[in-house]
């Protein structure tokens, strides 16, 4: 039971490999820091293990099955900018209660205020629109999260606080983590293991 990718191989453009011969696997409940230089593929692995898109060497597999197409995703991926990965034309109650229906627990959990249910997204700051991106992605059939950059844009308070509640759901409801970031600091606070992109 784990996320595994087993010897990925992608490119852009022919011949022009970003990932070569790359072996990744998280397990339920383990959080893997994901770092590399800027540019040595970290958000296009993360868009693979996520089944956004396809590699052209190798396969990934979830809890020992491939992932299939057009039912619910479970790995969910978390962006740095979450005005990307949110309908504009959707009020915030639409957008937080897509897939499920989160619990009052879960909002107090990241500070989720009643009064920004019934906003526009444009009418959020980043930060807190960042919040429904998390708990949405925390749909009870999430097997795994990819968290990419995803609190680059908050200061270190509400940051330190957003990933105290993240974390803390993660671990009691076994969902491995992985995590992407330049921050190495944080990657070695909140990480059991660190895998660098590029030096396989
Ligand atoms: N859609 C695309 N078409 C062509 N090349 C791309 C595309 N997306 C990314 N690349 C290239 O693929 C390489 C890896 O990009 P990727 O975004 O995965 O790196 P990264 O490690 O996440 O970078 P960063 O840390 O700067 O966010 C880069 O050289 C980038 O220029």
């Amino acid at each position: 039971m784990s996320l595994i990718g087993e010897n990925l191989g992608y490119y852009y453009h022919k011949d022009r490999w970003i990932l070569k011969d790359t072996n990744i696997s998280v397990a339920p409940g383990e959080v893997l820091g994901l770092s590399g230089y800027s540019g040595c593929g970290k958000t296009t692995l993360s868009r693979i293990l996520a089944g956004y898109i396809a590699p052209q060497r190798g396969r990934v597999t979830v809890d020992d099955q491939v992932m299939e197409r057009h039912t619910f995703r479970p790995v969910q991926l978390i962006y740095q900018h979450p005005e990307k990965a949110i309908n504009p034309k959707w009020r915030m109650r639409d957008v937080l209660t897509e897939s499920y229906a989160p619990s009052q627990e879960i909002l107090d959990a990241f500070e989720i205020r009643e009064e920004w249910l019934s906003r526009w997204p444009v009418e959020l700051s980043g930060g807190e629109k960042q919040r429904f991106c998390i708990v949405r992605a925390l749909n009870p059939a999430t097997r795994y999260i990819i968290a990419d950059e995803m609190t680059t844009m908050l200061d270190a308070i509400t940051q330190a606080k957003i990933w105290h509640s993240f974390l803390n759901i993660c671990k009691n409801r076994d969902i491995g983590v992985i995590v992407v970031s330049h921050e190495t600091s944080l990657l070695n606070r909140i990480c059991d293991r660190i895998f660098k992109v590029g030096e396989q």
